[in-house]
C-alpha cells in the first residue's frame, strides 16, 4: 500500500459543497480499518455539523467557528476562514502529532471544509498542503458529485476548477466521481476522453452562447485531462475502492519523481539566495 518507506501517503481531499468529502473520508477509513490498515484522520472543517467518523484531530476542538463569528463580528464564510487561519498558526503541532504515529498507519485522510475556496485560495489552505506536502507523499483527490455534473455546463465549470487546484498546487492529483450508485461516471469518462462526444452534447442540449463557450473551454482543456487519474467510487456502498487505491499509489510514485525532487531543488536554490544575501 502506498507509503514511502518512512513516511504515510497523505490524502487531501477537496471539492464543493455537497460532493460527498465527508461520506467518503468515513469510506476511505472504514476501508483502510477493514483491510488492517488504519489511517490517521484529520478533520479541517470546523462547520461540519457532524462527523461520521471519529477524527484522529478535529479542528473543531481547537476552534469554534461560531465564537469566531461573534467575537469578530462575521458572517459564516469569515468565521471559517478565520477559524482556519487560527488552526493554521498550530499547524506544525499537527504535524508532529502525525509523526509521532508515522510508523503505524498507513495513509493521513485530510477532510477540507464544504466552502472549497475557504481551502484552496486563502494562504493558510496553501500554507497546510505545503507544510503535508513537504513531510509525507501527498495526493490530491479533487470529488465530484457525478450526478449534479451530468449537464456539459456544469461538468466544464467543475473541470475548470479543479484545474485551477491541479495548477495552483502541483500536486499529483486525481478526480474522484462520487455517488456513481446513482449515476455512473462513464458519460465523464467519455467527455475527457473524446473530444467530438463533449461538442455533440453540449450542441444538442443547448444552442447558445453558454454552448459555444463551453465548448471552446474544453479545448483548453484537453492536456489537463490527459495528465489525470480519474475513478469512479461511491461512497455509500464502498464501489470503487480498489481502484481508488491503485490510482493513490500511481500518484504516490509521481510525487517521489516529479514532485518531491522538484520542492528540493526549489528549497536548496532558496537556501543558496539567503546565503548570499547574508554575505
Ligand atoms: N447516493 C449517494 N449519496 C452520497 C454519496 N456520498 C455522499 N452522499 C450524500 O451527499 C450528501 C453530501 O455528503 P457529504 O459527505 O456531507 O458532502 P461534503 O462534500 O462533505 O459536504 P460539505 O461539507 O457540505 O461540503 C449527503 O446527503 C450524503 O449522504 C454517494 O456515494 N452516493
Amino acid at each position: 500500500m502506498a507509503t514511502t518507506a518512512t513516511q504515510p501517503a497523505a490524502l487531501i481531499l477537496i471539492g464543493m459543497a455537497g460532493s460527498g468529502k465527508t461520506t467518503l473520508m468515513q469510506r476511505l477509513n472504514a476501508h483502510l480499518h477493514s483491510i488492517g490498515r488504519p489511517p490517521y484522520t484529520l478533520n479541517l472543517d470546523p462547520a461540519v455539523a457532524e462527523l461520521p467518523y471519529t477524527a484522529n484531530i478535529d479542528i473543531r476542538d481547537t476552534v469554534n467557528y461560531k465564537e469566531v463569528m461573534k467575537q469578530y463580528n462575521m458572517g459564516p464564510n469569515g468565521g471559517i476562514l478565520t477559524a482556519l487561519n487560527l488552526f493554521t498558526t498550530k499547524f506544525d503541532q499537527v504535524l508532529g502529532f502525525v509523526e509521532k504515529r508515522a510508523d503505524q498507519v498507513s495513509h493521513v485522510l485530510v477532510d477540507t471544509p464544504g466552502q472549497i475556496e475557504i481551502f484552496t485560495w486563502s494562504a493558510s489552505g496553501a500554507i497546510i498542503t505545503e507544510a503535508i506536502a513537504s513531510s509525507h507523499p501527498t495526493v490530491v483527490l479533487y470529488v465530484v458529485d457525478t450526478p449534479r455534473c451530468s449537464s456539459p455546463a456544469t461538468f466544464m465549470s467543475n473541470m475548470l476548477y479543479a484545474c485551477s487546484i491541479l495548477y495552483k498546487t502541483r500536486l499529483p492529483f486525481m478526480l474522484v466521481f462520487n455517488k456513481t450508485d446513482a449515476q455512473p461516471h462513464d458519460f465523464a469518462i467519455e467527455w475527457m476522453t473524446d473530444f467530438e462526444a463533449f461538442q455533440r452534447d453540449v450542441h444538442q442540449r443547448d444552442d447558445t452562447y453558454m454552448a459555444s463557450l463551453t465548448g471552446s473551454m474544453s479545448l483548453m482543456l484537453e492536456e489537463f485531462y490527459n495528465c489525470l487519474r480519474a475513478v469512479g467510487v461511491s461512497a455509500v456502498t464502498g464501489a470503487g475502492m480498489d481502484e481508488l487505491f491503485a490510482a493513490v499509489d500511481e500518484c504516490v510514485k509521481e510525487y517521489e519523481t516529479e514532485y518531491k525532487p522538484e520542492m528540493e531543488r526549489l528549497m536548496r536554490e532558496k537556501v543558496l539566495s539567503i546565503e548570499s544575501i547574508g554575505m
